[in-house]
């Protein structure tokens, strides 16, 4: 069975990523690339759908987690430790960046497993279970024999073919290849698995220590470019780690989450596939990266957008693969039952082709960020930024699916609005500084119209509050935003009220939900179309710390911010949501739509 969420551990290589368990499994492995088929899908299934476990051997059922672990640093090196009767081992667990830039571009991916002495002679066993297309497929596993009795693993299945190489003997039982060990104090053993084509020659065997160094030193590099140095900064750094190993490296998109189908409320239907690039949460981990000194990142999302974006400017889809693909559509897996019977396990994501006005808020306020922080002009930029405009311009008034891509009716979404306001707030703003460039004037008559259109029809005077959409009383926590938007000030009598009566409605045990959802576990249909509830948006969490913070109520945003904080896993990890009733973390992990307002949030606090 798979582990609790919070037990997993991120590494990656910044093109896929892994997740082990406190037990030293790794259930959870898509390769090549983040949207690949997994190879060990044990997570969302049963380790008949492949694994990896390297851990102390004859540890008692139930006393296999190790007993302390860590990042190495700032670096996403994993250091798990175990205390056993026969001594103490270390586990090194981590993927060598492989991405462009870094003189390696097309190196085969790489799980490097290092296994270290510390006390004593510990026995070690490996058992590695190798099961392509999501679980399905059974590799043909051969040996290659190599000089000097180093031979090899490959086990190839269709496209795919990954290489073992193991300092120590393997041996294969129960579809599954094995390795039974020790290591003494001081002593290190190293297994490594590497993927390539099946059609490609064999990959090098890769130098292990050296992989190890070039990685730290890429990660306190890269970390050591942080130029945030306030409160919080061990979380602040490791969450720009987790947005940075969402990224894609050749191509600069980023991923929501490495996964998909991590359910939003355990044994419910709210899962989904989530390694791929939504503009929305890309835009938004833009943000966080160009305020704490990132740059880089924020130009090679802006060429990612513009090859994602050229040809069709008028389609702007809300997400796209890593590469920019625009065909992304969802099928269920019917062979996995689901994490914690969590079904169905969904891959590709429908979202794709809905109408998400919000969108062409969020890309204009990140391009908007990154013309004032100093990113060099770009006419390609201006272009695209004024054919979205042209489109917003049209079909802002249309009803759309909204921020929380719900699959009942599409509505008037008060938060769609203001984030059209945004856009076109935000291109005034940009022409006021260059005239030359585009009718300021027509802009600007815009951006007053869908003022004055969402305070008429999007608010609700009589409760004081901004609505969820034009006509409803409910309430939607994206309506947070508006402040820290600039839709209006935090003063403002309807931004107090609005902020108050998500308090009042949307709260559960101080955190917040984004909409009023049926109970968990029923089977009522809720009003964005599926059955059953959800956790707590962790999101939606941060941003009324935010709030709270700009209408003056410091001590309770720092409150809530610090409880938010509590709910980091040991290795400061956090997935989309939480779960209040049975305090566990649920949704896709790590999520980056929690790591941003988590930055966002210090950075307002501080
Ligand atoms: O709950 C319905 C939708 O949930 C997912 O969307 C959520 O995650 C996105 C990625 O982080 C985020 O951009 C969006 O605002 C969230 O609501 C899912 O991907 C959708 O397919 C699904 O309809």
């Amino acid at each position: 069975m798979a582990a609790l969420i919070e037990d997993y551990a991120l590494i990656g290589d910044m093109q896929t990523a892994a997740l082990i368990a406190r037990d030293g499994s790794v259930d959870w492995f898509c390769l090549p690339r983040f949207d690949s088929p997994a190879v060990f899908a044990g997570l969302l299934g049963t380790e008949e759908h492949g694994f990896w476990r390297l851990a102390p051997a004859g540890l008692a059922d139930g006393a296999g987690a190790a007993t302390r672990r860590r990042y190495r640093g700032d670096s996403l090196v994993l250091e798990s430790e175990w205390d056993t009767p026969e001594g103490t081992v270390r586990l090194i667990d981590f993927m060598p960046p492989r991405g462009a830039g870094r003189g390696r571009p097309d190196a085969a991916p790489c799980l490097v497993r290092m296994v270290e002495g510390v006390s004593g002679r510990v026995r070690m066993s490996s058992a590695l279970r190798m099961r392509f297309s999501y679980g399905r497929i059974v590799p043909w596993v051969q040996r290659e024999h190599g000089p000097g009795g180093r031979d090899r693993l490959v086990a190839v299945a269709g496209p795919d073919a990954l290489w073992l190489d193991a300092d120590v003997d393997t041996y294969g039982s129960d579809l599954t290849t094995h390795a039974a060990f020790s290591v003494g104090a001081g002593e290190r053993v190293t297994l490594t698995l590497s993927w390539q084509p099946s059609h490609g020659d064999a990959p090098p065997r890769p130098n292990a220590a050296q992989l190890l160094a070039d990685t730290e030193n890429f990660w306190s590099r890269w970390t050591g470019q942080c130029s945030y140095s306030g409160p919080w900064r061990e979380a602040v750094v490791r969450s720009l780690i987790t947005l940075k190993a969402l990224t894609y490296a050749p191509t600069g998109g980023i991923v929501a989450a490495p996964t998909t189908s991590l359910p939003e409320e355990i044994g419910g239907v709210r899962n989904w596939d989530y390694r791929y690039a939504w503009l929305r949460d890309a835009a938004m981990t833009l943000t966080a990266l160009l305020r704490t000194g990132y740059h880089e990142e924020a130009r090679r999302w802006r060429e990612w957008l513009l090859r994602a974006v050229a040809g069709d400017a008028q389609n702007l889809q809300i997400m796209y693969g890593v590469a920019g693909e625009r065909e992304l559509p969802e099928a269920e897996l019917p062979w996995l039952p689901g994490y914690e019977k969590s079904g169905p396990v969904r891959i590709g994501n429908g979202a794709a082709n809905q109408l998400q006005l919000d969108v062409y808020g969020e890309v204009v306020d990140a391009l908007w960020l990154g013309q004032t922080s100093g990113l060099s002009r770009d006419d390609s930029t201006h272009i695209l930024q004024m054919k979205l405009m042209n489109h917003l311009e049209s079909n802002w008034r249309e009803p759309d699916e909204g921020i929380w891509e719900v699959r009942g009716p599409r509505r008037d979404f008060v938060h769609s609005k203001v984030m059209a306001w945004v856009a076109a707030d935000r291109t005034v703003r940009r022409l006021s500084r260059l005239p030359l460039e585009g009718p300021v004037q027509r802009w600007r008559a815009l951006r007053d119209e869908i003022h004055r259109d969402v305070c008429a029809h999007g608010y609700d005077p009589e409760r004081n509050t901004f609505t969820q959409y034009y006509g409803s009383r409910e309430l939607d926590a994206s309506l947070l935003l508006i402040p820290q938007m600039g839709f209006l000030p935090p003063s403002d009598p309807r931004v107090v009220g609005t902020i108050e009566a998500v308090q009042r409605e949307l709260c559960d045990d101080g955190f917040v939900r984004r909409y009023p959802v049926p109970d968990g576990g029923s089977d009522t249909l809720g009003g964005d179309g599926l059955r059953g509830g959800e956790g707590v948006f962790l999101a939606c969490s941060f941003w009324l710390a935010h709030d709270l913070a700009l209408i003056g109520r410091g001590a309770e945003a720092r409150r809530l911010f610090e409880r938010l904080l509590a709910l980091r896993t040991d290795l400061g990890l956090l997935a989309e949501e939480w779960d209040t009733r049975r305090g566990r973390l649920v949704g896709n992990f790590p999520q980056a739509f929690s790591h941003v307002p988590l930055i966002d949030t210090a950075l307002r606090l501080s």
